[in-house]
Parts: structure tokens; C-alpha cells; sequence
């Protein structure tokens, strides 16, 4: 049978002390025959007992381990269908086993059936325009068994896009690792693989890493490492790197240190990983913002692995201790994971085809200094595939999380592709604006990993060069959405919050910073469902922005956080405002603005112009003094670096703290502006 392999939840055997105490082997991760350990009181997956989410469509017993071997057409079909389904679901990619039934008999297919199957599966993959690639080949009882990536077959300018957040304490070793893995050179102990990474300054002299970066790691079709530093600055052509890619991995290397906290929340919901690798030095283990770290992870439902490192200098007995320690806090009841120890090949295949899950948890254990294990976290890196679909149907949705203005080039703005398909020449709508508007633009160059390319999906991260547009009007946090989508601008929501840690009571009028994507603004509680909250605390609260209307979803995560007060929650109700002004009562005094000029003309008391500046035409409803154009909005200041080069494309973008505005960040400032609202569409 052809088995993709999702597996039961495993079963931890309430009588087994041992394991129950111990980490556990990947290899109960392994696809049960039949069961699914629900007598040890753990749960089944959906389609646990399935093995592949159907048991029976179209005369297809997918249970059987024979299902491959000749099927006729209606059942080839099904076959084919559900492979279509399962790449989609793996945004492009998916590892399929051959020879192994969930219908109870043994595994394993004699050479003659395993022939028969793997032309099946190969020709499948003809029509998919997927290839096939052996990952490995095992004998069980009945004969062979064989695990397949099978994976998109992408063109030059193409390749799989998985983002990874790097987040763990002071000195866990997060740069060293990605400087390891992206340069191939080891590290001596004493910092020179980070040296390879760092861009700043300061961060050079205290090796310390103070905001969001990017690196990449490039793997081709066989799963090799494709990144090739050059011989005298060490340096990486991402040009190169992607066009030799079928999978790249985008690492959001975030800081250790508590005074970056902000930046580190901000690039876990701005930057959308897919995944979150938790690094543990072996000899400090769990301390300093490890749990804080880890907590962001699950509060935003990101898969985390866990990496150990400086395993060449940590005495065993110690190594045992952060391990157990680290078992420990992953079983406990806030976290709810189940450790997975990562030992060899077999575990990385189980683990990778079973991480989805969210609940399993693999650690790895290393050293950036004699290389050790390292070829397993590569394996896994490669095997790892995205959480986003791609679904091209759909209209399409860009977060800025960043703005460059480029000589020669004009404005830039980075991100990520939530939805649909964006191509060059499209036309989008950009907003929204301080008054809540969104203006038409058009989308100049796309580039992807600074490769220039035609279009981008759903999942991606891009730049795009835009037409008449100031950088100065762009802020992060603002979005390029298809005008099928008919943007509106949310100053008021509802959302679900759980508060993690707050030293006193939170009450109405309290103000804090909302990161939701990569927004990243102040709001006031308005009014909740309590009186007051505390830590551990459940309410529905009732915000508002303080500056500007963002763009919002239903759905949404969010984390709310002052200082060391954390709440996360999730938005459940958009608010329609009546008051348009932001808090601090100034009024909005910029409108987004074309470059280009345009006559002006006044109309019925509001400042429209030509066809692409009506867009910027503020809703019906505004005040002349709302709609007057004048000193920038303190906080687009950000924006004044126009013409300034930046490391555009190029280098890590280090964002730090650059944003914190006046109203920002106080606790204590009661000047919520009163509002009426109702109910908006969710
Ligand atoms: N012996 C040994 N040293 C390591 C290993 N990994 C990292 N180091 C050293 O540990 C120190 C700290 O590593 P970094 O990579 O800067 O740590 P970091 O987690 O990025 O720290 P922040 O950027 O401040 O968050 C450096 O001196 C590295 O050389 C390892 O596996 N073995």
C-alpha cells in the first residue's frame, strides 16, 4: 500500500515508567498498523486510522499495502487525485511510502510488487510534474519498504519557500548555527561562524544579535546544500542560491537578548514562519527568555523544533539535565508537545513527515564546532515544507513588513504573499492610509530572494518595486490587496484574549502594543468582558487603534505586550468606527500621495484629483479638517530616510526599535477616544 505518511498519534504507554519519563523515540512516530493508542488515552489524528485521511474512494482500498501495484484506471485516478491533494496540502510537496498498509497485515512488497508500485507512483508523478526522489529504501517482515519525497519540479526561477524563526536565549548559539549552516564552515568556539552573519556595527562588538535578519539555505533536488559563500568576502549570491534551489529556507535569525523582545514578537507574527527552531545551549539549558520564546511559538500555533548545541563542551551528566529539563517543560500542561529525541536518518524521515501535527516536538542535538549531527538538521531543514497553501484562486493578500527606497529604482516594499497571485503590472490596492484608504498602484518588478521573477503566490516572501508612490507613505503593516477584495480600514475590534503575565490588573483604558502580522500598533482596551484581568485571565476585550485604521481579519493572531506584560488572543469581531481620529486627537495630517503631480481640483469639499489620485480621496463622512494635507504624520517619520541608500535587496534588514512613536508603549495613558461603533462584517 501506498501510505503518505500520517501518522496515529503515538501512543505512550501509561505502564512503560521508562519511556514515559524519557524522551521519546521518533520511532513511535512510525505509522501504527491500524491502531491508534487510543486506549493509552492520547488521541487519534483525523485520519489516523486511514493512514491517508481515506480508506476506501472508488474501489481503492488505500489501507492496503497493495493499492499500487496495479490499479485500473478509475482506481488510478483516485490515486491521483488524492497525491494532488496531499501536495497541495504540503504546498508543493509531500513524502509518500510504498509497501506499507494500515490494514493490519505486514508491511513490506516483494521486489516484483515494489517494481510494479514504484512505476505507479513515478507515473503519477509524470502527470503531477513532481519528482521522485528515494529518501529510503528498509526491509520489514514481508518484504521492502520505501519512503519518497515527492516534490514539485520547479523551474529556474522557482523553487519551495519554507521560513523558519531562529529564537533562544543570549548565547544559545542561533547565529553560529545559521552561519554554520549557510557558510559550511564550522565554528571555533569563539564566534567566528556569527562573524559571517552580522551586518551591524554594534552587534560585531558585543556578538549580539538586536533584530529581525534573513538568511537563506538553498537545497537542490537530491537535498544538497547548494550555498556556495565566495572565496574572498565570504559572501552569498542569493541570485545564485535560489536558481540552483528546488527548496529554499528563509531563517528569521531574531534576538536572544529580553531588550529585543519587541523585534523578537514582531518578526514571529510579521515574518509568518512556518516554523520555529527553539535553540537550548547544552550547558546554560532552559534560562533567560527560553520559555518566553517558546511561549510566543505556541501562543501563535508555530510548530517548534527544538536544537541543543555546544554539545562538544558540555559534560554528559549536564547534557542529561537541560535535556530532562527540557522534556519536562515540553510535556507540561501549558506546552502539551511530545519531545522526540532525533538520533539518525529514520527519525528525521518520521519526525519531518509527522511535525505538521504541531504537537510532536524533535530535538536535536549539536555541535557548530565539530559538525556533529549537523547532516540530520540539514535533513530535516529539507524535508520541512510550508504551512501556507498556495491557492492562486484566491484574491490576493501582501503584508508589508518593510520599506526601502532604492537608487534608480524608487520605492520598494518587502513581504510576505498571503493568498493568490500576484503578478508584475498588477494592479493592487495599498492602504490603508491614516484616514483609512487604500490607493491603486502598480506593481513595477517583483523580486524573490533578490532574484527577479514574474510572479509570486500565496506563502512567499517578495519585494516589489511600485510606481508613484513615496516611500514615506508606506508604513509596515500596511497591505497590497486585490481590489476584488474591496479593502476596508478597522480602527475598533473584538478579540479573544488570554492574558500570560501581567504583575497587577489590566482594566479598561489600559494601552499596549498589538503585533497582529505586521502591524505593530498601540491600543487601548475600550471595554471588556470582565473588570479586571489578571495572568491567566480569559476576557473578550473590545480595542482600538491609537494612531491609524489597520486592516484586519477575522481569525487573526495577535499578541498584546507592554514591557513584560504579555496577553495573546485572537480577533473575533471587526468594529465599525464613527470616530476617525486618533487618539492623541491631532489629526491625521497625511494622506498617502502619489508622486505624481496631479491637478487639483476641489469637489464637494473633498481634494480629488485625477483617476489615480480619486483614490486618495478620504471616505465620505470625514471633516475638511481630516482631510487636510499637511506636515507628515509623526509616526511615517520613519519613512523621511527617502533616497537614503539602504542595504535594500540586499543584506539583513535590521528594523530595531525604530518605531516607537510618542503615544507609544504607555501604560497609563487614559486618552482612549470615546467611540461608538457596531458590528462589522467577520
Ligand atoms: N563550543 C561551542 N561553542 C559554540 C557552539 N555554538 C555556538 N558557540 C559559541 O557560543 C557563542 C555564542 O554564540 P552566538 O551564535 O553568538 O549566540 P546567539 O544565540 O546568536 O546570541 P544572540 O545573538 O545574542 O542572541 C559564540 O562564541 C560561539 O562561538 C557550539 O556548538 N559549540
Amino acid at each position: 500500500m501506498a501510505s503518505i505518511a500520517t501518522a496515529p498519534e503515538p501512543a505512550i504507554s501509561p505502564g512503560s515508567a521508562a519511556l514515559a519519563d524519557a524522551l521519546v523515540p521518533a520511532s513511535i512516530f512510525a505509522p501504527d498498523r491500524g491502531g491508534c493508542g487510543e486506549e493509552d488515552g492520547d488521541e487519534c489524528y483525523e485520519d489516523g486510522d486511514m493512514m491517508n485521511g481515506e480508506s476506501v474512494e472508488r474501489g481503492v482500498d488505500f489501507t492496503s499495502k497493495l493499492a499500487l501495484v496495479s490499479p485500473n484506471g478509475e482506481q488510478y485516478d483516485s490515486l491521483l487525485r488524492q497525491l494532488r491533494d496531499r501536495m497541495e496540502e504540503g504546498s508543493g510537496e509531500t513524502i509518500y511510502v510504498v509497501g506499507m498498509g494500515s490494514d493490519g497485515g505486514d508491511w513490506g512488497l516483494d521486489e516484483k510488487d515494489m517494481e510494479a508500485s514504484v512505476a505507479t507512483v513515478c507515473s503519477m508523478c509524470e502527470q503531477l510534474d513532481t519528482d521522485l526522489i528515494l529518501l529510503r529504501e528498509r526491509n520489514e517482515s514481508a518484504g521492502l519498504v520505501r519512503d519518497y519525497l515527492i516534490r514539485r519540479r520547479v523551474g529556474e526561477l522557482d523553487f519551495l519557500e519554507v521560513r523558519v524563526a531562529v529564537v533562544g536565549n543570549v548565547d544559545a548559539g542561533k547565529s553560529t548555527l545559521l552561519g554554520v549552516l549557510t557558510h559550511g564552515e564550522l565554528d571555533n568556539g569563539r564566534g567566528f561562524a556569527r562573524q559571517k552573519l552580522f551586518r551591524h556595527k554594534h552587534e560585531m562588538e558585543s556578538g549580539r544579535t538586536s533584530s529581525v535578519g534573513n538568511d537563506i539555505l538553498g537545497f537542490d533536488q537530491e537535498g544538497q546544500v547548494v550555498n556556495k559563500p565566495d572565496n574572498h568576502g565570504g559572501s552569498l549570491d542569493w541570485t545564485k542560491i535560489c536558481e540552483k534551489s528546488s527548496k529554499v529556507i528563509t531563517f528569521i535569525d531574531l534576538a536572544g537578548h529580553e531588550k529585543y523582545l519587541k523585534t523578537t514578537v514582531f518578526g514571529m507574527t510579521g515574518h509568518l514562519p512556518d516554523f520555529c527552531m527553539l535553540m537550548v545551549g547544552s550547558n546554560a539549558g532552559i534560562v533567560g527568555m527560553t520559555k518566553e520564546h517558546l511561549g510566543l511559538a505556541l501562543a501563535l500555533n508555530v510548530p517548534v523544533f527544538v536544537v541543543v548545541t555546544k554539545i562538544d563542551m558540555c559534560p554528559a551528566n549536564i547534557l542529561q539535565e537541560t535535556l530532562k529539563l527540557l522534556q519536562r517543560l515540553l510535556k507540561s500542561p501549558g506546552c502539551r508537545k511530545i519531545p522526540v529525541l532525533v538520533q539518525n536518518k529514520d527519525d528525521v524521515i518520521v519526525t519531518a513527515s509527522n511535525f505538521s501535527s504541531e504537537r510532536m516536538c524533535p530535538i536535536f542535538q549539536i555541535s557548530n564546532v565539530t559538525g556533529e549531527n549537523m547532516d540530520l538538521l540539514k535533513m530535516f531543514l529539507n524535508l520541512l515544507s510550508s504551512r501556507t497553501s498556495y491557492r492562486d484562486d484566491q484574491p490576493a493578500e501582501f503584508q508589508i513588513d518593510d520599506t526601502y527606497s532604492v537608487p534608480g529604482v524608487g520605492t520598494v516594499v518587502s513581504g510576505t504573499t498571503l493568498r493568490g497571485l500576484i503578478r508584475l503590472n498588477d494592479t493592487m490596492l495599498l492602504g490603508p492610509d491614516p484616514l483609512g484608504s487604500f490607493i491603486s498602484i502598480a506593481v513595477k518588478s517583483i523580486h524573490r530572494k533578490r532574484m527577479p521573477v514574474k510572479e509570486v503566490r500565496g506563502g512567499q516572501t517578495a519585494s516589489f518595486a511600485l510606481k508613484k508612490i513615496k516611500r514615506s507613505s508606506i508604513r509596515k503593516g500596511m497591505v497590497m490587496v486585490s481590489p476584488k477584495l474591496c479593502p476596508q480600514a478597522t480602527w475598533e475590534f473584538e478579540a479573544e484574549i488570554l492574558v500570560l503575565h501581567h504583575p497587577t490588573t489590566i482594566s479598561p483604558r489600559y494601552q499596549a502594543m498589538v503585533h497582529c502580522g505586521s502591524i505593530r500598533q498601540t491600543a487601548t482596551i475600550l471595554s471588556m468582558n470582565r473588570d479586571c484581568l489578571r495572568t491567566g485571565d480569559k476576557a473578550s476585550v473590545h480595542f482600538r487603534f491609537i494612531k491609524t485604521p489597520e486592516y484586519l481579519h477575522c481569525d487573526q493572531k495577535l499578541v498584546f505586550r507592554e514591557g513584560r506584560t504579555k496577553a495573546v488572543g485572537t480577533i473575533t469581531k471587526l468594529l465599525q468606527s464613527t470616530n476617525n481620529l486618533p487618539s492623541n486627537s491631532k489629526p491625521p495630517q497625511i494622506k498617502m500621495q502619489s508622486t505624481k503631480k496631479v491637478p487639483v481640483r476641489k469637489e464637494e469639499g473633498s481634494t480629488v484629483a485625477s483617476d489615480e489620485a480619486a483614490a486618495l480621496a478620504p471616505p465620505a463622512g470625514l471633516n475638511a479638517a481630516q482631510q487636510g494635507e499637511g506636515d507628515e504624520d509623526p509616526q511615517l517619520k520613519e519613512g523621511n530616510k527617502e533616497n537614503k541608500p539602504k542595504s535594500g535587496g540586499g543584506g539583513r534588514r535590521r528594523g530595531g526599535q525604530r518605531h516607537k512613536g510618542k503615544g507609544q508603549g504607555n501604560s497609563t495613558n487614559p486618552t482612549a477616544a470615546p467611540s461608538s461603533s457596531g458590528v462589522g462584517g467577520c
